[in-house]
């Protein structure tokens, strides 16, 4: 069909893994019987392989509708939908959805399953060998940041509300599914658990280079987590459909810019990442090594802190250099408060955790939750001022 809304082309976009398909909507309705309008109007839209695209738009205009349309948890009254060459409107749900990974609101696991046999439903249902599925648990749990040792024979009640919906995503991802729909997701978590899972999401996205079509309320998520945004109108009508920068600097409608906001020129603040910024390298210690070796280590480097590792290499607490003194050895004590964000997170969200923990900088994590280093809040003062004058310029 030639009216179908094309996918913008992403500006410059760094050279990455793509396993995804692209996605395509060709006129796609939904009547729900008794309501005389629909709640998706014959939408078209093209999602590009490998990127993230979110919905959004006020509550009741069909964003989950349209998505459950996809994975055909909701059969379309009409039109056309194509995941890469193939066109699956008509193809069984059941062997759809093993192709379509799916993520709801806290997780959505089944409470009397352990971790890993939630985890590993699909695969088992795929009829893959014990032996995959528990290689294949165990690799999943790792790609999401929980230790497979401690969490795999638990219950979803025994973790927190941040770790269920961790397990969700590996659960969606099990079958190494081409596509993800997500909805709302991270609607259920505080604010700053909700901020590590978007860091963690984007790691593991720049890892996998799924598609991704992703329902949020949260315009701030959307800027974050998108390549692609979706604003929507009643009926699912397709107001603005182009990249955040440009939505931002841009907005299609009136409509639009009151969706966005009027804090448009602070919310480049969340276009930018912490990774554009220089990190700071600390001196880090490890569990068990000499203090007195790590203090001195600290001292000749300039640092008034060490950064300690824990086995796995992720960061647990940063202690002064007077509190280390007083060991001989380096503590495994983990501070539960220790502000850390990923790679991924925003200027906003690092100034939000460094706010919440009290402190003046967070340590930065890189791949599997290893440090990269560390950024101060002066840092972050420093590229706000730059960001204000190129957007006042
Ligand atoms: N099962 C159903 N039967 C009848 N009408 C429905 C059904 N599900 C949704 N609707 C209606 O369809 C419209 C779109 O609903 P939908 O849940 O897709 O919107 P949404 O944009 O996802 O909303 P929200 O942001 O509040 O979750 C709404 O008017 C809703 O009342």
């Amino acid at each position: 069909m030639s009216d179908t809304l094309p996918a913008p082309s992403t500006p410059a976009a760094p050279e990455r893994k793509v396993s995804g398909v692209p996605i395509r909507l060709e006129g796609v309705t939904k009547r729900y019987s008794g309501q005389d309008r629909p709640a998706v109007d014959s939408v078209s839209l093209d999602i590009a392989a490998g990127e993230t695209v979110m919905f959004v738009g006020p509550s009741g205009c069909g964003k989950t509708t349209l998505l459950k349309m996809i994975n055909r948890l909701i059969e379309p009254s009409d039109g056309r939908i194509h995941l890469g060459d193939e066109d699956v409107t008509s193809q069984d749900p059941d062997q759809l959805r093993r192709r379509i990974g799916y993520v709801i609101q806290a997780g959505g696991l089944f409470p009397h399953m352990t971790v890993g046999t939630n985890v590993g439903m699909v695969p088992r249902m795929l009829g893959w060998e014990k032996q995959r599925v528990t290689e294949r648990i165990d690799e999943l749990l790792d790609l999401v940041g929980l230790d497979p040792d401690v969490y795999r024979d638990r219950y979803p009640k025994e973790l927190s509300g941040g770790q269920q919906q961790r397990v969700g995503v590996a659960r969606a991802l099990a079958a190494d599914p081409p596509v993800l729909l997500m909805d709302e997701p991270f609607g259920a978590v505080d604010p700053i658990t909700r901020q590590r899972l978007q860091d963690e999401l984007i790691r593991i996205q720049l890892e996998l280079g799924k598609t991704i079509v992703f329902v949020t309320h949260d315009f701030d998520e959307a800027v974050k987590l998108g390549d692609k945004i979706v604003i929507f109108d009643v009926g699912a009508r397709i107001v603005q459909y182009d990249t955040p920068e440009a939505i931002l600097a841009e907005p299609a409608e009136e409509y639009v810019a009151d969706f966005v906001g009027a804090g448009a020129t602070l919310k480049q603040l969340t276009l930018t990442r912490v990774n554009s910024l220089e990190l700071r390298q600390v001196t880090t210690a490890s569990v068990g090594d000499d203090a007195a070796e790590a203090v001195a280590r600290a001292r000749a480097a300039g640092d008034d802190f060490v950064v300690v590792l824990d086995k796995r290499g992720r960061p647990i607490s940063w202690p002064t250099l007077a509190e280390v003194s007083r060991m001989s050895t380096v503590p495994p004590t983990v501070d539960e408060r220790l502000p850390v964000v990923g790679l991924g997170a925003t200027l906003n969200d690092a100034l939000d955790t460094m706010l919440a923990a009290s402190q003046g900088g967070v340590v930065v994590l890189g791949r599997r939750d290893g440090m990269a280093g560390v950024v101060s809040i002066e840092a972050i003062m420093e590229a706000i001022q730059r960001t204000r004058q190129e957007t006042a310029g």
